[in-house]
């Protein structure tokens, strides 16, 4: 039977990042040792092994004191030892004596304040004390940050910087987290080569591998190049082998989706026993987007047109890599209000996401203004933009100034 290629087929793209983002979400444990736990996210919450600090401990440089000794100034202490960061004092402080103590180090015994280096006089080994503190100035308390056994970080937390030093304070050599997905990437076409080997006058570079990966990595997940394939089923059915024997939670086709004689994806995918879950969204560009699974293998099979395979990347790919990362912005809403920088034509059946840039106008929104070439190949006018203006099915033209929404694209790399 003829397959449909009418319009009316076309799933909205909601429905098509649901489906995609359906129910997934980490898929195991690893543990990771803290210098590499930066950006990825618990599995499990983590519970402090130590009190922080484990002692009391001085905040400055000063002496460590018994206050009832400073009720008349001048006050003449004996000073009978130093407690240092890393070597306390072993012993306890008498009425009238003192101790030299630095900032981090142990408050001794019988001392109650730490009197600030500013506020003494010394005088050979006595200490002349010239004003009066508090009982606990200048003393932080055992456990003032944390106590052994508190849960500090939930669990789906993404660890930042700040979390890492946490992490590393509460007694964690290693961490668990989410384990990276495996994102098998394997671009098709007779005519593609890979940047610097020799090229046919019929042929051009595969980009899309290239940003696929970067997408990847940028978003918590392991690529796995698996090079080109030919447009034949043999070569095509080898690549989806090959993704599957590297065990990959997805796998991203590139180029081949659409209805060319030669677009054999999707069959050869069917011929390996891949369960469709869609094919064709009201999208533009990005209209001929395959996704399915094969087994646990997710499939994504994105356009060759190099913008359509970018802005596919950005909608479903980088959500499903986080989702499957544990991350927590998966489910996030990648738009964000904006204003038009120029007049849009009235808008078709299929969500339109355009090129543009995005300047920022006193203090209101920033505008966003489309650049006029559109075409779904054009990759140098991608690496101009600063956003994606995002048009909705069938959205009526509108001015300069309209509200409207956009999506910011990472800032350029300087
Ligand atoms: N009769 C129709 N023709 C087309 C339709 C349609 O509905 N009816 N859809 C168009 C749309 S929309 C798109 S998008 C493209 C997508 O087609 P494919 O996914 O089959 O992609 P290819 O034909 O393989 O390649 C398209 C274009 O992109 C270049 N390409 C492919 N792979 C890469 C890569 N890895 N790096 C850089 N460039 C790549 C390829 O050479 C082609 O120029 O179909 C329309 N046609
Ligand atoms: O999805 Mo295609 O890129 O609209 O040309």
């Amino acid at each position: 039977m003829a397959e449909p290629v009418g319009a009316s087929d076309l799933l909205p793209v909601g429905e098509a990042r649901a489906r995609v983002l359906a129910n997934h979400g980490a898929r195991g444990t690893e543990h990771v040792p803290l210098a590499q736990a930066l950006g990825r996210t618990l599995t499990e919450p983590l519970i402090a092994r130590r009190t922080q600090p484990p002692f009391a401990a001085s905040a400055m440089d000063g002496f460590a004191v018994r206050t009832a000794d400073l009720a008349t100034l001048p006050a003449r202490l004996k000073m009978i030892g130093e407690s240092a960061a890393g070597h306390g004092f072993d012993g306890s402080i008498a009425p009238g004596e003192t101790v030299r103590i630095l900032t981090g180090a142990p408050v001794p015994r019988g001392a109650d304040a730490v009197l600030m280096q500013e506020d003494t006089v010394l005088d050979g080994d006595v200490v002349i004390a010239q004003r009066t503190i508090f009982a606990g100035r200048h003393i932080r308390a055992t456990g003032v940050d944390f106590s052994a056994g508190q849960s500090l970080l939930a669990a789906g937390t993404r660890l930042s910087p700040i979390n890492v030093a946490l992490a590393a304070a509460m007694g964690h050599a290693e961490v668990p987290v989410a384990r990276k997905p495996r994102v098998a990437i394997l671009a098709t076409g007779d005519e593609l080569v890979q940047p610097g080997q020799t090229i046919g006058p019929d042929q051009i570079i595969t980009s899309n591998s290239f940003a696929v990966a970067a997408f990847v990595i940028e978003n918590g997940g392991e690529p796995i190049d698996l090079g080109i394939a030919g447009d034949d089923f043999a070569s095509l059915e080898a690549g989806i082998r090959a993704a599957r024997k590297a065990q990959a939670d997805v796998l991203v086709t590139l180029g081949g989706a659409s209805v060319g004689k030669h677009d054999l994806v999707r069959s050869a995918l069917a011929n390996e026993g891949m369960e469709l879950s869609f094919w064709r969204i009201a999208m533009r560009p990005g209209k001929p987007l395959i996704h399915g699974r094969l087994g646990e293998m997710l499939i994504l099979g994105l356009p060759g047109n190099p913008a359509a395979s970018i802005v596919c990347s950005l909608l479903f790919l980088v959500p499903l890599v986080r989702a499957l990362s544990g991350d927590p912005r998966a489910a996030e809403d990648p738009t964000e209000p904006a204003i038009l920088g120029a007049p849009v034509q009235a808008n078709s059946q299929r969500e339109d996401y355009l090129r543009a840039t995005l300047t920022q106008g006193g203090t209101g929104l920033p505008a966003a203004t489309p650049f006029a070439l559109q075409d779904s190949s054009l990759l140098n006018i991608f690496a101009q933009s600063q956003c994606l203006l995002v048009r909705s099915p069938y959205a009526p033209a509108a001015e300069a100034g309209e509200s409207c929404r956009v999506i910011k694209l990472s800032p350029p790399l300087r």
